[in-house]
C-alpha cells in the first residue's frame, strides 16, 4: 500500500530524514510519533510526493491522478480559505475520481458527513465553522475520497475529547476494514489504544516501529520525549499516562 525506500530529505545542514525504509499494508492504522520538529510532516510529504527528497516512495512514484485514488491526504494546516458549503467542500473529496467509473459521489460525500456528524453544519459556511469543526470537514474531505489509504498529519489536534475519541475509533475501524491509515499524532494515550502499529521517529531515522506495548517503553519514551510515564494493559485495551519530564542536560 505504501512502500518507503532510502528516503532522505536534508535542510539547514541536517539531516531531517536519514535514510527511512518503511511499509505500511492493508489492515494497518499506523501512528507516526516524535517530537516537535523531528520530521513527521516532512515524512508524510515526502511519502506524498509533495516535496522532492532522495530515495523511493511508491505513492510519490505514480502520476498524480493515480495518487489522489491512492491516498488522501489530510494536511496539518487546517485554515480553509474558501467561503463555500461544508457539503461542498467534503465534495472535493470525489474530484479525482472519474465519473466514467461509475462511482457513487453522492454516497460517498453522505457516508463522509455521517462519519463526521457533519450533517447539522453541511449548509454552513466552510470560513465560519469553529476550529475543530474545520478539522472534522476536512477529515471528511479526505475520507470521501474513500481511497485504499489516508495519510493525516495531526488529525485529532483541537478537537475536543469525544471527537478524539471518534477519530481515532473511526480511523481503526478503516484500517478493520482493510485499508490503511498512516497519521501523525501527539497523543500518546489515544496512539497507544487505538493504532494497531506504532513508528516513532528520532533524529532523523526510526527509533522504535512495532505494537503500542513494544513501542512505548520507558526507554524509549525517556530517550526520545524526555518524559517517564505508565502503560499498563485496563479495560478496552492500553492506557497510556504521562508522568513526568526527565532534566535534560
Ligand atoms: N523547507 C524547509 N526548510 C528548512 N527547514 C525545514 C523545511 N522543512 C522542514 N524543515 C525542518 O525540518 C524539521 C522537521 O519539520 P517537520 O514539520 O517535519 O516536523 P514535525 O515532526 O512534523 O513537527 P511538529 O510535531 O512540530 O509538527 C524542522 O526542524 C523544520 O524546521
Amino acid at each position: 500500500m505504501l512502500e518507503l525506500r532510502a528516503l532522505s530529505f536534508r535542510r539547514a545542514g541536517r539531516m531531517v530524514l536519514d535514510g527511512i525504509d518503511l511499509r505500511i499494508g492493508a489492515g494497518e492504522f499506523v501512528g507516526l510519533l516524535g517530537p516537535n520538529g523531528v520530521g513527521k510532516t516532512t515524512l508524510l510529504r515526502a511519502a506524498l510526493g509533495l516535496i522532492p527528497v532522495q530515495g523511493h516512495s511508491s505513492l510519490a512514484a505514480l502520476p498524480v491522478h493515480e495518487r489522489a485514488r491512492a491516498a488522501a491526504y489530510m494536511p496539518q494546516g487546517r485554515q480553509i480559505a474558501w467561503p463555500m458549503p461544508v457539503e461542498a467542500l467534503v465534495a472535493l473529496g470525489r474530484i479525482a475520481h472519474p465519473r466514467a467509473a461509475g462511482l457513487d459521489d453522492r454516497a460517498a460525500i453522505e457516508r463522509a458527513i455521517a462519519a463526521l456528524h457533519l450533517g447539522p453544519l453541511r449548509h454552513r459556511r466552510a470560513t465560519e465553522l469553529s476550529g475543530g469543526e474545520q478539522a472534522r470537514t476536512l477529515i471528511a474531505r479526505a475520507l470521501a475520497q474513500e481511497t485504499p489509504l489516508l495519510i493525516a498529519d495531526e488529525p485529532i489536534a483541537g478537537l475536543d475529547p469525544a471527537a478524539q475519541i471518534e477519530v481515532m475509533r473511526l480511523f481503526r475501524h478503516l484500517a478493520d476494514q482493510g485499508r490503511g491509515v498512516l497519521a501523525s499524532l501527539h497523543d500518546l494515550g489515544l496512539a497507544a489504544r487505538h493504532c494497531t502499529r506504532l513508528i516513532l521517529l528520532g533524529q532523523g531515522r526510526i527509533a522504535a516501529d512495532g505494537p503500542p506495548e513494544t513501542v512505548l517503553t520507558a526507554e524509549n519514551l525517556a530517550r526520545i520525549f524526555g518524559i517517564t510515564a505508565h502503560l499498563t494493559h485496563g479495560p478496552g485495551g492500553l492506557l497510556f499516562q504521562p508522568l513526568d519530564t526527565i532534566p535534560r542536560d
